[in-house]
């Protein structure tokens, strides 16, 4: 596959994919970037950190024991965070990045095939400093945290309690002699679990716990506390800290444990931007919305959509141009074999990952924008639009989580056998992702949350009263009656939304009729669970095609008639997708007949062929450099033999002809021996 001059040549077909595609992918590139600059800048950045010989691993992460793993993973960290600091500085400053931020954990992807133990530093740490601490107390913690002196976690799960945080059982009792908080673990299920980078990594982290001072509890709160010496690196008296053992994923993060006896911190430790203790132990509440404690997790369950975003684009790459590279079978009996990405089904299954991917990543940029409008009005002492952000945020964590989750998982189900290996890095992606649904607020408890809003958005309209903008559909579908039917994007979009509305209608019906027959409202709420999960996915799902085919119609008001072409056909196939997925919903709450039916899936059809010739250039547009995919069926030259070779001849077992069990084990069972 070199020619004459050690150039490595791009796999044919692949080149034929890329020399027959309609349109130029730097556009679209540039679409999903947020415009040309943000490219050159990635770019850039993307340059001059990924040539460091640092990314080169002789021996596969996977063939690595966990001790072995953790190591390298924490070497890594150092290097990519002396990185960030002495380059990316130089570059122009960590503010000049802004949402480029995302630019950085692109990156990091290249240095860690999992995750870095520094993940929650950055992650929730420093985030949380910034949002729960007073300026006193961020003049005293960020400098610390950001020169890396300082490096931190946030503790707030514990082995009996996650998602229900009232439920927590770690005390920080307040004792106004000695100015001090005293942490305690009382039982065994109120020791922390799950931190990242709390087994092994961090001196200090963010507890969260109930607050006690005066004989009264006050709810949980955060804390900063420093559990290991700052030389020494040992836990300090009153701290039992640990790793919790294998996992599905995340096995380098050095997830912990942690338990206090009595241990005591300073009362300038609790993180005090939302409520304060005197030096007399008075409890002081400045929080006048009750919830601003809950604002990391907010700020993580808004990256975490552009997160998952990402990954499904990298799953997608890899997908995508494997099948472009991988003969199999014959369509027609003596027909060469054709590429697997020529099979219908192969299409079905790889194009909607494609459009997820442009959907949840166009979701994010808005989700994003929302957010900043949030933090804008709190900052003015403005909280009123917290509980429809709080229900928005909750249910498009859960359904981009999920919905990615499943789809790169069907991108390895579509690269067959070898979509198994490690090296595919498709296991890797998935088992990130597949924890994103379980982190930050599980799948169905935050589609609860979200129902909880909705059901009283309906009520609101009910009474007449003004809704919020992504509920203000309510209004016009609150009447009963089918939604029209009209199969153009605009018309799926409204029947979209009308199935949310007929759903949410059936939920308040549900809840009354119960509580008619002697039900309280708790009982009545949590016998209708099933049909409130329903409703909010609906709901959640209508947002996101809504918001989808918006700006995407809005970026390419400028493109080329090309890029327009492809980029409609994708935001059509992801709708005729959804409509085909949810036929049962739609024939129930909209008018829609079963010659629309045949009609929708001959257009869906339609598509899968239209979308065919620019498959490949619509993955490249990603713009995933080979560093970051690390895959053996993905990289972009699509010599995917060569390197599952490559990597097969990497393994630990490869380097020897005859493994000493062979002399241990096998010949004495042979030779009878055993
Ligand atoms: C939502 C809950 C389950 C609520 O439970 P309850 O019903 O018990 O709540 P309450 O009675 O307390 O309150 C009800 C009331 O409050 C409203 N509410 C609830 N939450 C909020 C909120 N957040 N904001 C506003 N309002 C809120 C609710 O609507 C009710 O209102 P009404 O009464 O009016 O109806 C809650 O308890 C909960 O959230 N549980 C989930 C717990 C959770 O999420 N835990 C997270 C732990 S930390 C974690 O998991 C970390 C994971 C690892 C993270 C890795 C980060 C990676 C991400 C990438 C980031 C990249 C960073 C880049 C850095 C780099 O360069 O690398
Ligand atoms: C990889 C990973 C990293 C993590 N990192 C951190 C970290 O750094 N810091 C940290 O503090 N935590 C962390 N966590 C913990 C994480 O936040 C919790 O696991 C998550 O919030 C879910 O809580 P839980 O485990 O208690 O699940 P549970 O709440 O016990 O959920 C179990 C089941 O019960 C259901 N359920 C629970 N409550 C309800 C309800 N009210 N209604 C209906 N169904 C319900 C759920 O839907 C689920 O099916 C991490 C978790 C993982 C997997």
């Amino acid at each position: 596959m070199s020619d004459n001059k050690g150039v490595r040549r791009v796999n044919e077909d692949l080149a034929r994919e890329r020399a027959n595609c309609s349109f130029d992918v730097r556009e679209i590139t540039f679409l999903l970037d947020g415009g040309e600059n943000n490219t050159i800048t990635r770019k850039k950045i993307e340059d001059f950190t990924l040539t460091d010989e640092l990314l080169s691993d002789k021996v596969p992460d996977e063939c690595l024991s966990p001790k072995e793993k953790y190591e390298n993973a924490v070497r890594k960290s150092c290097l990519f965070g002396k990185l960030v600091k002495d380059k990316l500085l130089e570059f122009g400053g960590l503010e000049t990045f802004g949402p480029n931020s995302f630019v950085l954990r692109r990156i990091a992807d290249a240095f860690f095939k999992e995750i870095s133990p520094l993940l929650l530093h950055l992650g929730m740490f420093v985030p949380t400093i910034l949002g729960q601490c007073t300026a006193e107390q961020q003049s005293e913690w960020l400098p610390r945290a950001l020169s890396m002196q300082v490096i931190g976690t946030y503790a707030q799960t514990e082995l009996g309690h996650g998602t229900f945080i009232r439920g927590l059982e770690t005390t920080a009792t307040y004792d106004p002699e000695t100015e001090e908080f005293v942490l305690h673990s009382p039982t065994l299920s109120s020791f922390k679990w799950w931190a990242g980078g709390l087994g092994k990594t961090v001196n200090h982290c963010i507890v969260v716990a109930q607050l006690h001072t005066k004989g009264q509890c006050h709810g949980t709160h955060p804390f900063i506390v420093q559990i290991r010496d700052l030389e020494t690196h040992q836990p300090l008296p009153g701290i039992k800290v640990g790793e919790i053992g294998p996992k599905l994923g995340f096995n380098t993060a050095d997830n912990g444990f942690l338990g206090f006896d009595k241990y005591r911190i300073p009362r300038m430790n609790m993180m005090m931007k939302n409520a304060q203790i005197l030096k007399d132990g008075t409890y002081v509440k400045l929080d006048r919305h009750g919830k601003m404690t809950y604002g990391t997790m907010v700020f993580i369950r808004v990256m975490v959509v552009n997160e998952v975003a990402f990954n499904l684009a990298k799953a997608a790459t890899i997908a995508v141009r494997y099948s472009a590279v991988r003969r199999q079978s014959e369509k027609k009996p003596g027909e060469p074999e054709p590429q697997i990405l020529d099979y219908v089904t192969q299409q079905h299954k790889l194009f909607i990952c494609i459009a997820t991917a442009h959907a949840l990543q166009l979701t994010s940029d808005w989700l994003w924008r929302t957010f900043s409008g949030v933090v804008t009005d709190i900052k003015h002492g403005k909280t009123d639009s917290l509980p429809e952000f709080h229900a928005l945020s909750s249910c498009l964590k859960a359904i981009s989580t999920s919905d990615a989750a499943l789809l790169i998982e069907q991108c390895r189900h579509s690269c067959g056998g070898h979509g198994y290996m490690m090296s595919s890095n498709l296991p890797l992606i998935y088992s990130f992702v597949t924890a994103t649904r379980t982190y930050e607020g599980d799948y169905t408890v935050l589609l609860l949350q979200t129902a909880r809003f909705l059901i009283k958005a309906w009520e609101q309209a009910e009474a007449g009263k003004p809704l919020t903008p992504t509920v203000s559909y309510l209004t016009k579908y609150f009447k009963d009656g089918r939604v029209p039917w009209d199969s153009t994007s605009e018309g799926i979009v409204n029947a979209a939304y009308g199935v949310a509305a007929g759903k949410i209608s059936a939920c308040v019906k549900s809840i009354r009729n119960r509580v008619k027959t002697g039900l309280s409202y708790e009982d009545a709420w949590d016998l209708t669970t099933v049909q409130l999960v329903a409703a909010a996915e609906a709901h959640c799902r209508a947002v996101i095609c809504d918001v989808y085919r918006s700006e995407a119609v809005r970026l390419t008001e400028k493109s080329s008639p090309n890029v327009r072409a492809v980029m409609r056909q994708l935001t059509t196939l992801y709708l005729h997708y959804w409509a085909l997925e949810r036929i049962g919903d739609l024939l129930r709450y909209s008018a829609v007949s079963e010659e629309d039916v045949v009609a929708l899936q001959q257009k869906y059809e339609e598509l899968l062929a239209l979308i065919r010739p620019d498959a490949v250039g619509l993955v490249d547009a990603f713009d995933i450099r080979d560093e970051i995919l690390n895959s053996t069926l993905g990289a972009y030259d699509g010599r995917v033999y060569e390197r599952l070779m490559e990597e097969a001849l990497k393994s630990p077992l490869n380097a020897e002809p005859v493994n000493r069990s062979f002399h241990m084990y096998l010949k004495p069972l042979m030779q009878g021996k055993l």
